[in-house]
C-alpha cells in the first residue's frame, strides 16, 4: 500500500522537529518561505536558523515551491505562527485535494476573530478533518532525541490513531484525544503564563513564586478552557499542566524569555530583534482577556500580562497588583 505523503506548512524550528519525526514514517516535505532553510535542509540536513547545527532526518524533503507541496499532500500540518495561519492556508486551498486532514501545531489564538487554529482552518478549508497536536514539546530537545509526549486531538478518533503513527517516534510519543477545543485552549493559554512566569523569574523572585504563578496559572487555564467547552480533565494532561510547567520553566522557552526581558526593562521591539523566533503570547495576550470578559471568566494573571504588554504597565506593578488581592477560597473564589 502506497505511504500518505505528509506536508508540513512553515520551516521554522517546531515545523521542521516534526517533520523531521514524520519522514521517518512517510514521505514527507516541509514548505518555508525561506530559501536558505530549504537550500539548508534540503543540502546539509541542518535548519541552522532556527536549530543550529542539530542534524534532521535526511530523508526530509524541503521545498520554496507551496502549489507543489500542498498538492502531493495526503496530510497537511500547519506549523506557521498563528497570524499568518490564514494566508498560507488561503493560498494552499486552491490546491489541496478536498478529503486531506488537517493537523494544526499552531499555539495561538487569533487576533479580531478570536477563532483557535482549528477552527481558521475549517474557515478557509472547509469539509477537510482537522485537528491540533499540542504538549511538552521544546523542539530543540525533540531534534536532540530526548524522550517527549504530546497529544492529538481530532473529533474523530480512528483517524487520530491512523495519524498518530506518522508524527510518533520511539521518543516521541503521541496520544490521542476528542478533545480539540480543550488541547487548543491549553496550548495557546500556557504562552499568557510562561510570560507571567518570565516576570518573577526577571524580577529575580525565586522559587516559591513560580510555583503560585504556575499553579495558580492552572486554575485561570482551566477556567477559561472548561467555559469555552473544553474537559477538564484536559487541563491536567500533557498539553494543560505538562505544557504549562515546560513553559514556564524552560530556559529555551520564547514566552518565558519576553517575561524575562519585560521585566529587565526592555520593550517588545528590542526583545523581538533579540527571539528572532514567534513567541505566541504576546499576541495572544489582548485575546484572552476578550474571551475571559465574555466568558465571565475572572483571570488576574493573564489580566497582568495583557496590561503590560498592551498597555505600558511596569512589570513590578503587574506584581504588586496581583500581590494585593486578598486570598479567597483557593478553588472556588475568583482571586488569585
Ligand atoms: N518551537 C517550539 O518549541 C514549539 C512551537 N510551537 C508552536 O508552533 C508554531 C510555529 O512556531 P515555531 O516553529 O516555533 O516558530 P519559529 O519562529 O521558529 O518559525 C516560524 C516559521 O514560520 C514562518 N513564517 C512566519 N511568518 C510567516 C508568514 N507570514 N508566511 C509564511 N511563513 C511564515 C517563518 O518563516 P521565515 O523564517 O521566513 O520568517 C518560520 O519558518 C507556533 O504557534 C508555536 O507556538 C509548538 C510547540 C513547540
Ligand atoms: O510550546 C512550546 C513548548 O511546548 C514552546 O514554547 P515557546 O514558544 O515559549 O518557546
Amino acid at each position: 500500500m502506497r505511504r500518505p505523503h505528509v506536508t508540513i506548512l512553515g520551516g521554522g524550528s517546531w515545523g521542521t522537529a516534526v517533520a523531521s519525526i514524520a519522514a521517518r514514517n512517510a514521505p514527507t516535505t516541509i514548505w518555508a518561505r525561506d530559501e536558505a532553510t530549504v537550500e539548508d535542509i534540503n543540502t546539509r540536513h541542518i535548519n541552522s536558523r532556527y536549530l543550529g547545527d542539530l542534524p534532521i532526518n535526511p530523508a526530509l524533503r524541503a521545498t520554496t515551491d507551496l502549489a507543489q507541496a500542498v498538492a502531493q499532500a495526503d496530510v497537511l500540518v500547519l506549523g506557521v505562527p498563528s497570524q499568518a495561519c490564514r494566508a498560507v492556508l488561503g493560498e494552499a486551498a486552491d490546491h489541496l485535494r478536498p478529503w486531506v486532514p488537517v493537523v494544526s501545531l499552531v499555539k495561538g489564538l487569533e487576533q479580531g476573530s478570536q477563532l483557535r487554529m482549528t477552527e481558521v482552518v475549517s474557515e478557509v478549508l472547509p469539509g477537510h478533518p482537522v485537528g491540533v497536536l499540542n504538549g511538552p514539546n521544546i523542539a530543540r530537545e525533540i531534534v536532540q532525541g530526548y524522550a517527549a509526549a504530546a497529544t492529538l486531538a481530532m473529533p474523530d478518533q480512528q483517524l487520530a490513531e491512523s495519524l498518530q503513527g506518522i508524527l510518533r517516534s520511539t521518543m516521541f510519543r503521541v496520544y490521542t484525544s476528542t478533545d480539540v477545543v480543550g488541547v487548543e485552549v491549553a496550548g495557546a493559554l500556557k504562552n499568557i503564563f510562561a510570560i507571567a512566569t518570565g516576570f518573577g523569574d526577571g524580577l529575580e523572585a525565586g522559587d516559591n513564586t513560580r510555583a503560585m504563578v504556575i499553579t495558580r496559572s492552572l486554575r485561570e487555564l482551566t477556567r477559561l478552557g472548561v467555559a469555552m467547552g473544553g474537559h477538564e480533565q484536559t487541563f491536567s494532561g500533557l498539553a494543560g499542566m505538562g505544557d504549562l510547567i515546560a513553559t514556564c520553566t524552560s530556559p529555551h522557552s520564547r514566552n518565558r524569555r519576553v517575561g524575562i526581558m519585560l521585566a529587565q526593562g526592555k520593550n517588545l521591539d528590542e526583545i523581538a530583534a533579540e527571539l528572532k523566533q514567534v513567541a505566541e503570547g504576546v499576541k495572544s495576550s489582548s485575546v484572552v482577556v476578550e474571551l475571559a470578559r465574555e466568558h465571565g471568566v475572572e483571570m488576574r494573571i493573564a489580566r497582568e500580562v495583557d496590561a503590560v504588554i498592551n498597555h505600558g504597565q511596569a512589570v513590578v506593578k503587574a506584581y504588586r497588583g496581583l500581590l494585593r488581592e486578598a486570598p479567597e477560597h483557593e478553588f472556588h473564589g475568583e482571586s488569585w
